[in-house]
């Protein structure tokens, strides 16, 4: 089984991670809290209140877990590629695969990065809805001290199942959409790439960009309601499960509250995924 897959794709995860946690602090927040009228309210409110920091919020958690998350879903899908075609990275450039089979080695990835990515992506949602400045002297310390308090108190306050909230609501977004994450970015790189060649930097910053923008535009929806499961069950329980989340915030909210944060979504997915596929891509033919 290669393995350089699975090293290029932690590294570019990792890479695009950094550049997009503010964005995704904001969209956490306009997608769970109702205080604030829009993406400019929500980052001056954060700026004022909790400095810069504030939007790095969380951020330490999945930076360490990006190794597994990022790994697991590059990995299984170029191995799934493989077990599909019969093809290693490199052959796949003469040899192209069909969308079918990039649509279902990308699902495949999808599926098996949810269970890696639920545990981390609470603690980085309940961490990123905390909108307390800093400890000051005398102040009320935040209910979570860092995010292994945080794993530590949803374990003892809501058990080990607890650490899995959301979950299914997260293999529900991701499962489809990181096929079509995956289609659009092979689509996009063979319509600007002569047959057999590889594609340049430029139209890998491209394609990824826009395989980010197409992915998270349709999986909007279901972020908003995984990010509303991760945060039910702080206070008290509001919904008895997707489905009733999903009724409950359309009744009261109009369905416009399955595209809140999709502004920010697509803003925030163009850079991450433009530069995690540059250098997926760049290691990997640097590595031969
Ligand atoms: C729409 N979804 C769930 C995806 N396209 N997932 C694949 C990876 C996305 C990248 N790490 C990011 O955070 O944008």
């Amino acid at each position: 089984m290669p393995v350089e897959e699975f090293v290029a794709g932690w590294i570019s995860g990792a890479l695009g991670l950094a550049l997009g946690h503010p964005f995704d602090t904001v969209k956490v927040r306009l997608q769970t809290q109702s205080t604030y009228r829009g993406i400019v309210d929500c980052i001056v409110k954060t700026y004022r209140h909790e400095s810069i920091l504030g939007f790095f919020k969380g951020m330490s958690f999945p930076l360490a877990s990006i190794a597994v998350v990022n790994s697991v879903l590059f990995g299984v899908y170029s191995n799934a590629l493989l077990v599909l075609t019969a093809t290693s990275h490199q052959e796949r450039r003469v040899q192209p695969p069909s969308y079918t089979h990039v649509f279902i080695a990308g699902c495949t990835g999808g599926f098996l990065q949810a269970y890696c990515l639920a545990p981390c992506d609470l603690i980085k949602v309940r961490l990123q809805n905390q909108t307390e400045p800093r400890a000051q002297p005398g102040s009320r310390p935040p209910r979570y001290q860092g995010p292994v308090h945080c794993a530590a108190s949803i374990f003892r306050e809501e058990g080990p199942r607890g650490l899995f909230r959301g979950a299914w609501a997260l293999t529900l977004r991701d499962t489809p959409t990181v096929g079509i994450y995956f289609v659009t970015y092979e689509w996009l790189c063979r319509q600007f790439t002569p047959d057999g060649r590889t594609p340049s930097s430029a139209t890998v910053l491209v394609a990824g960009g826009f395989a980010g923008i197409a992915s998270w535009v349709v999986a909007t929806p279901l972020d908003v309601i995984k990010s509303r499961m991760q945060m039910d069950g702080l206070k008290r329980s509001e919904y008895r499960g997707l489905l009733d989340c999903m009724v409950t915030s359309a009744r009261r909210e109009g369905l416009g509250v399955f595209f809140r944060g999709l502004t920010i979504n697509s803003a925030r997915a163009f850079p991450v995924n433009a530069v995690t596929f540059l250098s997926y891509e760049y290691l990997l033919r640097s590595w031969g």
